[in-house]
């Protein structure tokens, strides 16, 4: 199956998925075919089936298109005659009509026939011409709207390769010649009024030898061939369940085979609507994501080989089963692919989990890679762990400096150096990008990849839109952070002996981050008191990214008469972390501070709260922003983008 070209559908694969207007059509006859789908004002997506239908004239190709029609009713389908397309008889061919073959390919206009059908696969609607067998002309013709299944019927469908490519399905109709005859006698000599004579002449002639020139031919080119045309009820059941099938997927399943998209229900869906929410906290996030990731899991693993096994069920009977596949591992690539090894453990008892850091290193895009994996991987399936398939750019693209997609990619080159075969690897995503499908499935095309959305594309950024920003750090981090916040719950009130507990569990799981205590003094000055402050500084070990993790932020900001504007910023402060720029804004936002906060003021390390240069004594000294600097040397610069504040509540 295929779609006319690679562009095509790359264009169309990112487009929101869109099926089940329900519109009952009568007949091909009709003189608007369809509702166009900008008459729904719906976007147009591609239709998801061109299904040829070719065989012998009489065969029953028009009574196949029919029955699948009748079994799609709720569904959007038009039916294409390849007999639109005849050449109109010029005067000369007209008083030689005995000696026309119109079963040859050139008796049509394949040009015209090509360019209707792009237009419908456009979602353009298009004027079909209409073919009088009596007058051997097409003067008028039918206006066809576009419609999610466009079935081309004609005996020369699959004689131009062109036409040929742009189905995603091709069906055969194999009738027996001598019925074929038999119906076309009657059809000629009824229907079209012709003499019995003419007709066999014409047969014996014509219609017989390009029946086996150029229409038996095509018979190889067919994905289903179907003995006894519309007799065959279960062939036409069977294409209808897959034009159902075809339906109800998105667009890239239908290039890549080795795609695969868990079926999406309104629990699945209410899930994703929590955990793309910015504002969802932290604990729902972690808890619905891990949800997820465990049905991603259990999709893939449904992938793996199986044995068949009899066991003895306690009642004595033989129930005849399965063995799991027991040669496998995960490998998660650091640090998203981590936040999905949870989910796998739970899944699979024990199961061995090999990790992969892709790191950039320098202006060059060159890629360091660290791996601990099995010694025996090659010898075992791998499921590959990575939350968010991105730009999936391999290193030598212009875009050397991107790592979502690029990890993946260095990934499965990684595993395959290492020996594991291709066809064992299978990649877990939450999320991909239909350009990191691309160009995965391009480059691998034995992995499947398994995922729970496909995204709608990147953003200037390259980043994955709609997304979920930055899994590693929405879920690892303060998963682990929430974790020991449960471990040390009893050591909460005192906060020195809490903060070094989270600091030292963090270090301890080896997470890629660097921790610390900092500590931070101030004398009084200007009229600010004195104090200290306290927080847990973690470094990033890969990007350098800092977080500031305080068990209890918005307790910093507690203060004796709050007004209802400073109780809101604590509110959004104890809601959840974001960048300093966020918070510095939502201070900012407070004109009538009845107390400064408590400030960490900078002294020696990262943090300062001072009033913004551009302050005017119009602020009335209520404006204190938090400026955050990468390095101490640094103090007194503005450089606020370069730290995020996980307020732990
Ligand atoms: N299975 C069948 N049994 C009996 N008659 C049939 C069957 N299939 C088709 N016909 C009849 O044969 C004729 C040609 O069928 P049609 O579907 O139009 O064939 P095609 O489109 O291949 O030319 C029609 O009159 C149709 O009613
Ligand atoms: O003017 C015409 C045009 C076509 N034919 C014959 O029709 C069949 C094709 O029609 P199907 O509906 O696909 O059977 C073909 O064999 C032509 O010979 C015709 O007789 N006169």
């Amino acid at each position: 199956m295929s779609y006319n070209s690679m562009k095509d559908l790359t264009e169309a694969s990112s487009r929101v998925h869109f099926s089940g207007l329900h519109i009952n059509m009568e007949t091909q006859n009709t003189q608007i075919e369809q509702a166009s789908t900008s008459m729904t004002g719906k976007p147009h997506k591609q239709p998801f089936v061109i299904a040829g239908v070719a065989g012998g004239a009489s065969s029953g190709k028009k009574t196949v298109g029919d029955m699948i029609i009748d079994q799609l009713h709720d569904q959007r389908v038009v039916l294409v005659n390849q007999d639109s397309f005849y050449h109109s008889l010029t005067p000369e061919e007209l008083s030689k009509v005995h000696d026309y073959n119109f079963d040859h390919p050139d008796a049509f206009d394949t040009e015209k026939l090509l360019s209707s059908m792009e237009m419908l696969k456009h979602g353009k609607s298009v004027d079909i011409p209409k073919y009088d067998f009596k007058t051997y002309k097409n003067s008028i013709s039918r206006r066809v709207n576009p419609s999610d299944v466009i079935i081309l019927e004609g005996i020369l469908v699959f004689h131009d390769p062109r036409v040929r490519d742009m189905m995603n399905m091709k069906i055969f109709v194999d009738t027996d010649a001598d019925v074929r005859l038999a119906r076309r006698i009657r059809r000629d000599t009824g229907e079209k009024g012709r003499e019995i004579g003419m007709v066999l002449d014409q047969y014996s002639k014509f219609v017989k030898p390009s029946f086996d020139n150029f229409i038996l031919p095509t018979k190889k080119y067919a994905d289903i061939i179907i003995p006894r045309g519309g007799d065959n009820h279960v062939a036409i059941d069977l294409i209808v369940q897959h034009i159902r099938t075809k339906l109800g997927q998105h667009d890239l399943c239908k290039i890549y085979p080795n795609l695969y998209v868990i079926h999406s229900t309104f629990q699945i869906r209410g899930m994703h609507t929590l955990i793309r929410d910015a504002q969802t906290t932290k604990h729902d996030f972690v808890f619905y994501s891990d949800r997820l990731i465990r049905l991603v899991v259990e999709h893939g693993l449904g992938h793996l080989p199986f044995t068949e096994k009899q066991v003895t069920t306690p009642t004595g009977s033989v129930y005849t089963g399965v063995d799991f596949c027991k040669r496998l591992c995960g490998v998660s690539v650091i640090r998203s692919g981590e936040s999905m090894e949870n989910a796998l453990r739970a899944c699979c008892k024990g199961i061995k989990i090999g990790k992969i850091l892709i790191h950039r290193e320098g202006d060059n895009g060159q890629q360091l890679i660290y791996e601990k994996l099995p010694q025996d991987i090659s010898e075992r399936h791998v499921l590959l762990l990575d939350p968010i398939l991105g730009t999936g750019m391999p290193t030598h693209s212009t875009f050397p400096f991107l790592v979502h997609g690029n990890s993946a990619v260095q990934a499965i080159k990684l595993l395959l150096k290492k020996g594991v075969p291709e066809g064992n690897i299978i990649f877990l995503n939450l999320i991909s990008a239909p350009q990191g499908v691309h160009v995965v499935c391009k480059e691998f095309p034995k992995i499947k990849i398994v995922t729970s959305e496909i995204e709608t594309g990147l953003n200037q950024e390259f980043r994955v839109v709609p997304g979920m920003g930055e899994f590693g750090d929405r879920n690892v981090l303060q998963a682990n952070v929430l974790k020991a916040m449960e471990v040390f719950q009893s050591t909460r009130s005192n906060k020195q002996i809490f903060h070094r507990n989270v600091m030292l569990f963090l270090l301890l799981q080896n997470l890629g981050y660097n921790a610390a205590i900092c500590k931070t003094k101030w004398e009084s000055s200007g009229g600010l008191t004195s104090g200290n402050y306290e927080f847990i500084d973690v470094v990033r070990s890969d990007s350098g990214t800092r977080y500031f993790i305080d068990g209890n932020f918005s307790g910093e900001f507690d203060i004796a008469r709050e007004t209802k504007h400073f109780r809101r910023i604590r509110q959004h402060l104890s809601r959840h972390g974001g960048k300093t720029a966020s918070c510095r804004t939502s201070v900012r936002s407070v004109p009538s501070l009845s107390r400064r906060p408590r400030p960490p003021l900078n002294t020696t390390v990262a943090i300062s709260l001072r009033p913004p240069r551009d302050s005017t004594a119009a602020d009335g000294g209520c404006w204190w922003q938090m400026v955050v600097v990468e390095n101490p040397s640094e103090v007194g610069k503005e450089d606020d983008d370069e730290m995020t504040i996980l307020p732990l509540m």
